[in-house]
């Protein structure tokens, strides 16, 4: 009964945490919900160790890299948060992940201890060069290797869980390239859509390598005598996401089961659809847009199948195709971006 207590805690923690992820998680098949769910609170709280400009960097870099050891120590907890650190309290109670995570199958427990350490490496190199002032993320390159570690890994490990608990053929973790794009997908159109709120938090995840070519200084593109400029550079950085729908495509083509299939197609279309939303939307630049609540309802019950998925991405490729406007420097790149990918679908 204890245990029990537990376990519904730990949901309590998924529920407050996520809004996108929690249901998706909860529908999962009974061999993988739990493993998955403390997968997400594992990495939830390094994030939050991540997340927070006020920890000192020595002490911010220590915690990240050791963070696959602390969830194997029993009565852990973690007080040094900011008061405003969004998800404190699930590190100030930490200790009941820790006592649910020990309790996983041993396979279980080694995936999701190896992508934390991985992860947690990655987010560790990235926030010493972050403390430069902002010129971590320079190239194309760095951008899609820091999307790797925050999220392409997340992709590594959710596969091996899949092809562990036997619902998925073992071929779906043979293709790391197919698992980062799912990863990258969704964290690159995330990084677009929270370009406001990240620097009102004095962070910045573009690549200097895109928006070097339009402004000067990344908070250049807020101003109104730079529009036509920050709509090319907005066009530039969706453009450099559609690269990965083809990839994501096929990895959820590749997927039998159907709780799992569910899982990794829902969070993909409400990527897709928030890509066609921010496209050419100079609002993002200002505030923070979702889309509606009735359009993320209907997504969520038309992404059961295949043909289904395929056509909501067809449907918002061709509105992103609508939006691309011709005196737009990209809009021939853009097509052909298009193109590639209606080859696909
Ligand atoms: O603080 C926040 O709320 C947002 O933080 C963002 C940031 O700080 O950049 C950022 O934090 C990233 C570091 C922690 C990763 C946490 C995570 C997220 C989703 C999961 C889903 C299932 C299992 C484990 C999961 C772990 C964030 O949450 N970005 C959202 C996109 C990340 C998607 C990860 C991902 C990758 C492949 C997937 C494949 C299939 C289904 C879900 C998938 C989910
Ligand atoms: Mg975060
Ligand atoms: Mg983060």
């Amino acid at each position: 009964l204890a245990q029990d207590a537990l376990k519904r805690r730990c949901y309590d923690f998924l529920n407050m945490t996520s809004r996108s992820f929690a249901a998706v998680i909860q529908e999962l098949d009974e061999e993988l919900r739990d493993a998955v769910c403390l997968f997400y609170l594992v990495l939830r709280g390094l994030d939050t160790i991540e997340d927070d400009m006020s920890l000192d960097l020595d002490r911010k870099v220590e915690l990240l890299r050791s963070f696959d050891q602390v969830i194997y120590q029993k009565g852990w907890t973690f007080t040094e948060n900011g008061p405003n650190e969004k998800d404190r309290e699930l590190l100030v109670h930490f200790d009941v992940v820790i006592d649910e995570f020990l309790r996983l199958k041993p396979e279980y427990q080694k995936v999701i201890a190896n992508i934390t350490k991985l992860m947690g490496d990655g987010m560790a190199d990235y926030a010493s060069g972050e403390h430069r002032e902002n010129t971590a993320i320079a190239t194309i390159k760095d951008f899609d290797l820091y999307c790797h570690y925050v999220a392409g890994l997340v992709g590594y490990g959710l596969s091996d869980l899949f092809a562990a608990s036997g619902l998925e053929s073992k071929e779906i973790a043979n293709d790391k390239a197919l698992s980062d794009s799912m990863g990258l997908f969704l964290q690159k159109t995330n990084i677009i859509r929270d370009y406001r709120e990240d620097l009102d938090d004095g962070r910045q995840f573009w690549p200097k390598e895109i928006w070097g070519k339009y402004v000067e200084k990344f908070s250049d593109l807020t101003k109104p005598e730079y529009k036509d400029k920050a709509q090319a550079c907005l066009s530039d950085m969706v453009l450099n996401v559609l690269d990965d729908v083809p990839q994501v495509l096929t990895y959820l083509s590749k997927l039998t089961n159907q709780s799992v299939f569910n899982f990794c197609a829902i969070p993909q279309v409400m990527a897709i659809s928030t890509l066609a939303l921010v496209f050419n939307n100079l609002d993002i630049y200002h505030r923070n847009i979702k889309i509606r609540k009735g359009e993320a309802v209907k997504l969520i019950t038309n992404s059961t199948d295949m043909d289904n998925v395929v056509s909501i991405f067809r449907e918002y490729i061709f509105v992103i195709s609508r939006k691309n406007e011709a005196t737009d420097p990209n809009f021939m790149k853009i097509s052909m971006a298009i193109g590639r990918i209606e080859q696909w679908i």
